[in-house]
């Protein structure tokens, strides 16, 4: 049972997803998270209704109670918030962040010495407690508290530990990961519905088909390559579907996918520090 306070700046998409699978999991009571916003009360009402945590304006939180911060904002509004919060936080305090392409010491350098930094990408599967999140320590983070944040990221799915460099290929592939297979089945059920079939039989074949093949490569030992090829029969229907996917430029699609998140990633600091003018 994890025995830290922790606290949620941002109350958005992300947050909600995160907080939803810490207190389906058990691991950490509800009363030992705080959800804040800017100002968004009726926001903190639904959270707090919802998951039973504690929520408060951002202006009124304790912050002597928190042991980790979860930084949950968009990356816009990153140096306001740690303008606010440099003279307000402890040394033993820790900053999680789950911004997309905010480094750590884009983070550290604007807090004052040493403050612990943690960087993690997780995605919005957290919800069911199925993330695939990425953790990366800042310079100064001390590994008993990286311990903790990495307990709590386990109650929301799987965690893996890479070095800082990978983590805008992480982003592409895991934090927006999702979004490309969801697109993936609104294909799939567009056409499905063309040739008559029912939407919501539909929902269930399409995403019991990628829960199989997802179990299929995590449970076997084959490859993804060995596991298609199993599929595939000679002259039958799937090398006909495989045909037409390459034609179309699919596998293409998805490593563009891939890297277009990572570069916008890598983008998103370079913005920050001034670095990139007049981009998005
Ligand atoms: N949505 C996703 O799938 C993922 C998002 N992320 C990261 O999570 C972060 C949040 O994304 P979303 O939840 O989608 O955004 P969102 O726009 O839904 O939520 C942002 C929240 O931050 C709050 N906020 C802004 N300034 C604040 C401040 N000074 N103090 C407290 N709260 C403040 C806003 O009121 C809002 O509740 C982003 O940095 C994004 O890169 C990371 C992984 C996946
Ligand atoms: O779209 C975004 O920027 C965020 C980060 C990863 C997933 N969603």
């Amino acid at each position: 049972m994890i025995k830290q306070t922790i606290a949620f700046l941002g109350a958005g998409s992300m947050a909600e997803a995160m907080i939803s699978g810490m207190v389906e999991s058990g691991n950490i009571p509800a009363e030992q998270i705080i959800v804040t916003n800017r100002s968004n009360q009726e926001r903190l009402n639904h959270i707090q209704y919802k998951y039973g945590v504690r929520t408060v304006l951002k202006d009124e939180l304790n912050f002597a109670e928190v042991d980790q911060f979860i930084l949950a904002m968009k990356p816009k509004d990153i140096d306001a918030v740690l303008e606010d919060l440099k003279n307000k936080l402890n040394p033993d305090q820790v900053l999680v962040s789950v911004l997309a392409g905010i480094s750590t010491s884009y983070i550290e350098d604007r807090l004052n010495d040493r403050q612990e930094v943690v960087r993690v990408m997780p995605n919005t599967s957290s919800m069911l407690r199925e993330s695939a999140t990425a953790v990366c320590p800042g310079q100064f983070a001390d590994m008993e508290n990286v311990e903790v944040t990495k307990a709590l990221l386990r109650s929301i799915g799987e965690v893996f530990v890479i070095e800082e460099e990978k983590m805008d290929v992480f982003t592409g592939i895991a934090g927006s990961g999702p979004a490309y297979f969801y697109y993936l089945m609104e294909h799939i059920e567009e056409t499905g519905r063309s040739e008559g079939m029912d939407p919501e039989t539909l929902r269930e074949i399409g995403a019991q088909t990628l829960l199989g093949a997802a179990k299929m490569m995590l449970e076997r030992d084959e490859s993804p390559a060995e596991l298609r090829e199993n599929v595939t029969s000679p002259n039958g229907t799937t090398a006909a579907g495989l045909d037409a996917l390459a034609a179309s430029g699919g596998g293409q699609a998805i490593s563009e996918a891939v890297r277009g998140a990572a570069s916008r990633s890598k983008e998103l600091s370079a913005e920050l520090e001034g670095l990139l003018v007049g981009s998005r």
